[in-house]
């Protein structure tokens, strides 16, 4: 709701009422309709404020009610009917005004901002653009280029930053209400002609064709096929070149096309599901809600190579003491260096001190004693895992939390090597770990419920989106990753070439394809995976493991020292080791149709429809068995792990979310078809969570959880 109520008798204060952000609903706009009305209407109020409810101007448009019947006034006319009053109306922002928040205040005559709040026009994230005539104000209130810049990036400026753009009219550290009551007094009474936005002229720009085209270029290459940020710009270029009105006609066609396209959809699904995964539950029945997180003060890290280094300087910028230890002196000295660099880049990013005190660094394990959490990061060997756990065990004190990053090896059989395996869980960080905004909390049988939310806690605390998992091979990112290399690995046996295969894929949204990422993360990575699985055994017949189908294509380039971008060839070839340029390959083409003589295999024309649905499904299927065994707890834990953890394009929502969007019998048709075209490929047959949610009517995505429930129900 909108309260109205009326302080120092002469003005009109209307406190949008609507928990937690205040989001505009259909009462709340209704409410803010009335309170206008009656405050226009009292001949004591001389000016009126807009304020939050608990320090939160407005977070926007409500995003529960897109897809839902309209009800109430749209915020359009709301909005000019505050700008055509004929009192000055003040909006005082605390803490967020965003998306129709800061339209709302766009429509008010004045803008008093408290220096800590937020403001922006992040609806692109949404799918959408500001079409509560933010994309026609903004522009004429700041300028082309600033506004470009805010739309189509959606990006939260500062009230320093705000006031610089001129977009607010005064930034105040006390009370913000008090401080807009005070200005609305002072203006009261004064022309309000210079102060509605619609009727400013948009800055004029000598090279409006030159900006438009470089803005264009820009979203379309960062967009990855997102049609949001493209329609910003034809918004702001609308508000450039035509009057008011037109604009917002211009404003309301591109939005109708925005709203009610799959991407939006794909968008705002992925927004709550980034918000559900925090309130997790184990099958043991454990919740969110009913554990509760240790506090983390101190924590210790082990081994400082690529994922050590960013656990570090994550957990400093977040104002914990660390203690770092590495075994290698030179690697100890190397790490100390890197680690103090990033932290001052960064500090030098967000204007602060770095944090470098907050870290100690040692070559001795003994030194993590009276931490509350380690992290541990050495090599991806479970024998060398063992013997770190069992040092651990021996010099940490009681009640210390056990954490390992391994990328997916067994943290149920490190838990046994401890006393106390309910302390232990997995803290899957991604490279580059300080960075990436995922991370996998992987609890094991034995994991107690307050070791998983310590882990979840933690990972709010240093600024991850956390997702809960359990324990098996690869957890859910990388288990899925498997039969989407696999099947990109047998693409290239068939007659494809690693360019035609990124490129599908990089065309689909994928920041790089299959090769380019194995590229960049080291083909050495999966050989050492596959070798400790038995899985490389020189001189076995190659292409045949256990009865299914196996290519040794990643393992013979390993073997010939080939690992990617570090050693300067790979599936592709670099300029030098450590370039980032990736070139086609005439060696790994030559080597390929030699590979395929040897196997008597012959090249066919591959297209584009096979690639995709070859990865994406047997990846999709792969999602499929891990929400079976209850691995992950729903669909939108995988979705939030793809789209963050492996640059699945956020507008596609997620492998699960794409699912249904296909809809699951053509998944599941196609699954079949490939199947059967490579019998001895299991993961390309359809797996039996599938084909009884097709069985059952194939539900949307948000009621796949019950018939999840029904497949456990039947073990
Ligand atoms: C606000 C935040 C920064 C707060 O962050 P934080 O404190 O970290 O808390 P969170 O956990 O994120 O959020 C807490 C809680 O709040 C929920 N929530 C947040 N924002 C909203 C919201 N706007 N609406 C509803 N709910 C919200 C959030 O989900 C959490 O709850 P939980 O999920 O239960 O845990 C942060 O939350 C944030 O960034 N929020 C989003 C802000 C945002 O993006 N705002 C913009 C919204 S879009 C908008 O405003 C649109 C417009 O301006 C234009 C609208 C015009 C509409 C006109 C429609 C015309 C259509 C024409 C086509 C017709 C086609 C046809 O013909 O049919
Ligand atoms: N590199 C990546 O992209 C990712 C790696 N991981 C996992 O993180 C872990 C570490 O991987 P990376 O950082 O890439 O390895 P790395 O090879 O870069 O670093 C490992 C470091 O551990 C040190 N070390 C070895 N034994 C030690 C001991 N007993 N005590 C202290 N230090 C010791 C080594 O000297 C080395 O500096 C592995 O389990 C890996 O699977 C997880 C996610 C992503």
């Amino acid at each position: 709701m909108a309260q109205y109520t009326r302080i120092s008798g002469s003005v009109g204060l209307i406190t949008l009422k609507n928990p937690p952000v205040n989001a505009l609903s259909a009462v709340v706009r209704q409410g803010i309709v009335d309170s206008v009305e009656r405050a226009l209407g009292e001949p004591e109020v001389k000016c009126l404020v807009i304020c939050g409810q608990s320090g939160k101007f407005c977070g926007g448009a409500d995003i529960r009610e897109f897809g839902k019947k309209m009800t109430g006034p749209p915020l359009i006319p709301v909005f000019h009917a505050i700008e055509a009053a004929a009192k000055p109306v003040v909006a005082a922002i605390e803490g967020i005004a965003l998306g129709g928040g800061l339209e709302l205040a766009l429509g008010c005559h004045y803008r008093i901002a408290h220096s800590k709040a937020k403001l922006g026009l992040p609806e692109v994230t949404l799918g959408l653009l500001p079409a509560a005539a933010g994309s026609q104000r903004l522009p004429r209130l700041i300028g082309v280029p600033a506004a470009l810049d805010l739309i189509t990036t959606g990006r939260h400026v500062t009230a320093a930053e705000a006031l610089q753009l001129g977009i607010v009219d005064q930034v105040t550290d006390h009370n913000t209400v008090d401080a807009a009551v005070k200005f609305a007094l002072s203006v009261a009474g004064q022309s309000l002609d210079a102060r509605r936005i619609s009727t400013f002229p948009c800055p004029r720009l000598s090279n409006l064709d030159a900006v438009f085209e470089a803005a264009m270029q820009k979203v379309r290459q960062a967009a990855r096929g997102a049609i949001a940020p493209v329609a910003c710009v034809q918004a702001v270029r609308a508000a450039a070149t035509l009057p008011y009105a037109q604009g917002l006609e211009r404003e309301k066609e591109l939005m109708a096309t925005l709203f009610t396209s799959g991407q939006a959809r794909a968008l705002q699904y992925s927004f709550f599901a980034q918000r559900a995964v925090g309130r997790w539950s184990m099958p043991s029945g454990a919740r969110w809600d009913t554990s509760k997180p240790k506090p983390i003060r101190k924590a210790a890290v082990i081994g400082l190579g690529t994922m050590g280094r960013g656990i570090t300087v994550g957990l400093a910028q977040a104002g914990l003491s660390v203690v770092a230890v590495e075994t290698q002196e030179k690697q100890l000295m190397e790490a100390k260096q890197a680690v103090s660099g990033m932290l001052e880049r960064g500090a030098k990013k967000r204007g602060v001190s770095p944090p470098l005190g907050n870290i100690s660094y040692s070559s001795n394990i003994k030194t993590v004693g009276d931490v509350d959490l380690v992290i541990e990061a050495v090599f991806e060997d479970m024998a060398l895992k063992k013997e770190v756990f069992q040092q651990l065990s021996a010099v940490c004190r009681p009640g210390t939390f056990l954490c390992t990053n391994t990328s997916g090896l067994d943290i149920d059989d490190l838990a046994s090597q401890t006393p106390n395996p309910e302390l232990v869980v997995g803290m899957h960080f991604f490279a580059p770990a300080h960075v990436m905004k995922l991370l996998e909390v992987v609890y094991g049988p034995r994991s107690s419920p307050q070791a998983v939310a310590t882990a979840m806690q933690l990972g709010k605390v240093i600024g991850k989106v956390s997702v809960a998992v359990g324990n098996c091979q690869g957890f859910v990112g990388n288990r899925m990753l498997s039969p989407y290399l696999s099947q990109a690995n047998f693409l290239l046996e068939e007659g494809a070439t690693p360019e035609f295969v990124d490129q599908v894929l990089e065309e689909f949204g994928f920041a790089m394809g299959a090769f380019r990422m194995s590229d960049l993360s080291g083909l050495d990575v999966g050989w050492r995976v596959r070798k400790a699985a038995g899985l490389v055994v020189p001189g076995k017949p190659a292409r045949m493991r256990q009865g299914c189908r196996y290519s040794p294509l990643g393992d013979l380039l390993c073997e010939q020292g080939r690992f990617g971008q570090k050693t300067g060839s790979g599936w592709y070839q670099y300029d030098k080791p450590g370039s980032r340029v990736a070139k086609p390959d005439p060696w790994l083409h030559s080597f390929l149709e030699e590979y395929r003589a040897r196997h008597g295999l012959v090249a066919r024309r591959i297209d584009h429809q096979e690639v995709l649905e070859r990865c994406l499904y047997s990846l999709i299927n792969e999602g499929f068995r891990i929400l079976e065994e209850g691995i992950a707890a729903g669909p939108e834990d995988i979705d939030v792990i793809y789209v963050l953890g492996y640059s699945w394009p956020r507008h596609r929502g997620g492998p699960m979310f794409y699912a249904d969007m296909v809809g699951l019998t053509r998944v599941l048709e196609r699954l079949e078809f490939y199947h059967q075209a490579h019998p001895d490929v299991p993961s390309l047959q359809p797996c039996n969570l599938l084909r009884k949610l097709v069985a059952s009517g194939t539900p949307p995505i948000h009621r796949w959880r019950e018939v999840i429930k029904k497949v456990h129900s039947q073990l």
